[in-house]
């Protein structure tokens, strides 16, 4: 079975325990459940969180890194995306046209630029939903010494996260439990029993794979200001240990966060530049 990247759930920042589903669109293993968006909203579904509940995302999510469930491997490295152009199956127009990237890891990489410019398929290229048509991309590690290793590492699809514009057409449940447990066997009236509840999440919090290299696509878009706070924080939190690519136009509240941007100009050539003045 191909590997997928990892997709990232945000079940909770929708503020409703009734999820939009879009069960027929969604391949079952394409779906992992790592609630990154929702860790710091959780609290708002006071049906199904416990203040226990609350901590524990908090905690294994946003602060304990030092669990060796989720330390994530990184020796001093960079992403690389080298040279790449893309041109969709049977169309003449590249949308992509010679883009090169390079992330430190740990490190806050941002991509603007106009509506249709490319941004979207440049991350669906990185998280290998599809395939540059020429170019590559790829992990460089570097020595003490500043210097490359000679061997670059394969950017493979479980190296990467991705957080959709549209996430929640993602959804594949009915509700927030539903959607953490999804894929689990079930067990007789499991969703009824709230004891169940605590260790259920737990389980599935430590069971999801941590990416090195998250890609994000619009997170702050259709958020309220307070979600968009918490989102800016958690990211703020995650780049102490993940390499984060965002796609954004809210620039002004993500500008604290951001070591590397670059401007995607219509035609897809993007051009490492500063963010311009808010
Ligand atoms: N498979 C495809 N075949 C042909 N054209 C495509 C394909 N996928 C995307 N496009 C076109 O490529 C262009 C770039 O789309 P993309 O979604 O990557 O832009 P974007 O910069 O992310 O825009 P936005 O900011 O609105 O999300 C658009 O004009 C889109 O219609």
């Amino acid at each position: 079975m191909a590997s997928n990247p990892l997709i990232v759930s945000p079940v909770a920042v929708f503020g409703s325990t009734r999820i939009a589903t879009a069960k027929s669109c969604f391949r079952r293993d394409f779906h992992f459940h790592f609630l990154l968006r929702s860790c710091f909203s959780f609290r708002k579904f006071s049906c199904l969180t416990e203040k226990t509940l609350n901590y524990d995302f908090d905690r294994r999510l946003c602060r304990d890194w030092s669990n060796p469930t989720f330390k994530v491997s990184c020796d001093l490295s960079c992403f690389q995306v080298k040279d790449v152009s893309y041109r969709p199956p049977g169309t003449q127009t590249n949308l992509l046209n010679g883009v090169n990237i390079s992330l430190p890891e740990k490190s806050f990489g941002l991509i603007f630029g106009r509506s249709g410019s490319g941004k979207t398929t440049l991350l669906q290229l990185i998280a290998g939903l599809s395939k540059p048509t020429s170019g590559s991309i790829y992990i460089q590690r570097y020595g003490n010494d500043g210097k490359a290793l000679q061997s670059s590492e394969e950017l493979t699809a479980e190296k990467v996260g991705i957080v959709f514009q549209f996430p929640e057409r993602y959804f594949v449940a009915d509700s927030v439990l539903e959607e953490v447990i999804f894929g689990w066997p079930r067990q007789r009236g499991g969703l009824q029993l709230k004891e169940l509840l605590a260790s259920k999440l737990q389980k599935a919090i430590i069971s999801v794979q941590i990416p090195d290299l998250l890609i994000l696509d619009e997170p702050l878009a259709g958020l309220d200001w307070k979600a968009r706070a918490d989102v800016v924080k958690l990211l703020k939190q995650l780049k102490k240990e993940l390499t984060l690519l965002v796609v954004s136009h809210d620039l002004k509240e993500l500008a604290p966060l951001v070591d590397r941007s670059w401007k995607m100009e219509i035609g897809g050539v993007l051009n490492e530049e500063p963010l311009p003045a808010c």
